[in-house]
């Protein structure tokens, strides 16, 4: 498989280049050349696979040429094998039509832990044999930092350093990557936002003082290798509710547009997906550009779903090279004008293309209410993103026949205080997290300067000799 840049400026790579790039060269994101399609008999096939069996069936299109089958199992088993749930993600029924997908059985109870399992066996497969080293610069909202941590603390030849917007993420979400003290992790809380940090990542790529010295990849979702590895679970969720008979759809509690982009693509493969539920808090940009197109950008408020406090959705990118015939010429001048506007319109045609996605926006109260309504009518405490997601599902106009399944992207513990404040339960810490408000922490406060967080990494970045 060839992946190719939105941007149409970089050259084209397979699955270990766009793996080890992270971000292409021209500022773009890589996306397969195609997307390959499962005939209806195909997905029937699947049907009754364990979680890392569907994960090879669904993958190997996109890893083919870099990883055999066999090779592909290996890493999937080595990062599954740490789920706390023999199915990975699990579903939970609800209601008559609404189930949730837990997916936050991995070490740092989040969904990011889906995908960075396996990038950091990626990584290492990848670089095993090579005198390569890499330097991970990431940028989170509280839940990448921790997986991507967790995946890739102590190992050779990675290092890691990552943004976190200053006293905007819980206590628990901070103390899961500021006490891993293993040498090769970094945190750096800036003062800004997610969008502060995450836009000073995407500079550093084509910065040549970093790059000259540096070989810089990327966790965040810009990384092809994350999406990949999320598509699998949409499958997982579909095939047991009936599909591909039965169509299914999805209510995805969205920030940088990476997991509903996921689905997207599950749908582009052949699953039957009915609708995808792009659910907003009230940084609401992705339910305002879907709904009346208007994608422009307002200054980040806090919310109790810290995790979605985004603006600026790196992935939408992708949708938009989709929705214009995939020019990246067309895709450049866009994001050009966005990131000179902070705005962009979305013709009523690029809407009518894009219909296949609803939206819905949830403020403190409607998030609050629908921790409150899992509760009480179902007995399930559910954290603020996934309620988020479960007021979308809950307010979409999708037909009574249709099953419609809620990503829990992240488990309640994370978010004990807005929970307990919702629902008067404070949930507990799972075993597996183990004495995090014990240890000691480590992280170093930077203001939100481009040139301050460049200078820190280039004086604190070990192994720029293995380069
Ligand atoms: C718990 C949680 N839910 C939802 C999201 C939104 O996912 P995405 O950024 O892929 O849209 C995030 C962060 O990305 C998250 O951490
Ligand atoms: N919500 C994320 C923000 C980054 O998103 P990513 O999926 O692009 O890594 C977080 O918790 O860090």
């Amino acid at each position: 498989m060839k992946y190719l840049s939105t941007r149409g400026n970089a050259s084209n790579l397979d699955f270990e280049g766009v793996t080890l790039a992270g971000l292409a060269s021209d500022g773009g994101l890589y996306v397969p050349e195609t997307w390959p399609r499962f005939s209806e008999a195909e997905i029937a096939s699947m049907r009754g696979l364990s979680y890392i069996d569907l994960a090879v069936r669904v993958m190997t299109p996109f890893t083919k040429g870099s990883l055999s089958e066999a090779e592909l199992k290996e890493l999937c088993e080595a990062a599954y094998g740490r789920f706390s749930h023999a199915a990975v993600t699990p579903l939970v029924q609800l209601d008559s039509q609404h189930w949730l997908l837990e997916l936050f059985h991995g070490p740092t109870l989040a969904f990011k832990d889906v995908a960075l399992q396996l990038l950091g066996q990626l990584f290492e497969k990848f670089l095993s044999g090579s005198d390569k080293a890499l330097t991970i610069v990431g940028a989170t909202s509280g839940d990448t930092g921790s997986a991507a941590i967790d995946a890739v603390a102590g190992r050779e030849r990675v290092e890691i350093f990552m943004l976190h917007p200053h006293n905007r993420i819980s206590d628990v979400q901070r103390r899961q990557m500021t006490t891993v003290l293993a040498p090769n992790v970094h945190n750096i809380a800036i003062q800004g936002s997610f969008d502060d940090a995450q836009a000073m990542v995407k500079t550093m790529f084509n910065d040549p003082d970093v790059n000259s010295v540096l070989n810089v990849t990327a966790v965040n979702s810009i990384n092809w290798a994350r999406l990949m590895a999320q598509i699998v679970y949409y499958f997982a969720a579909a095939l047991k509710l009936g599909a591909p008979e039965r169509k299914v759809a999805f209510s995805v509690p969205t920030g940088n547009f990476g997991d509903v982009f996921a689905g997207y693509v599950a749908a582009q493969m052949g699953l039957p997906v009915e609708r995808l539920i792009v659910a907003t808090n009230v940084n609401d940009i992705l339910h305002r550009a879907l709904s009346r197109g208007d994608y422009s950008v307002s200054g980040v408020t806090p919310t109790s779903a810290p995790s979605m406090d985004i603006q600026v959705s790196s992935n939408f990118e992708r949708l938009l090279f989709d929705l214009e015939g995939r020019d990246g010429s067309t895709t450049a001048a866009r994001m050009k004008w966005f990131e000179q506007m902070g705005k962009m319109v979305l013709s009523a045609d690029m809407r009518k293309r894009a219909s296949f996605f609803a939206s819905a926006r949830a403020d403190a109260d409607e998030t609050a209410g629908a921790m409150r309504w899992a509760y009480e009518q179902c007995g399930q405490i559910i954290d603020p993103h996934t309620a988020i997601g479960l007021h979308g599902a809950r307010t979409a106009n999708i037909a009574a026949d249709v099953p419609v399944v809620t990503l829990a992207t992240a488990h309640p513990a994370k978010f004990r205080d807005a929970v307990e404040q919702a629902t008067g339960i404070r949930p507990a810490l799972p075993g597996r997290v183990g004495n995090l408000f014990e240890r000691e922490e480590r992280y170093e406060v930077l203001p939100g300067e481009y040139a301050a967080v460049r200078d820190y990494i280039l004086s604190n970045a070990a192994r720029p000799a293995l380069l």
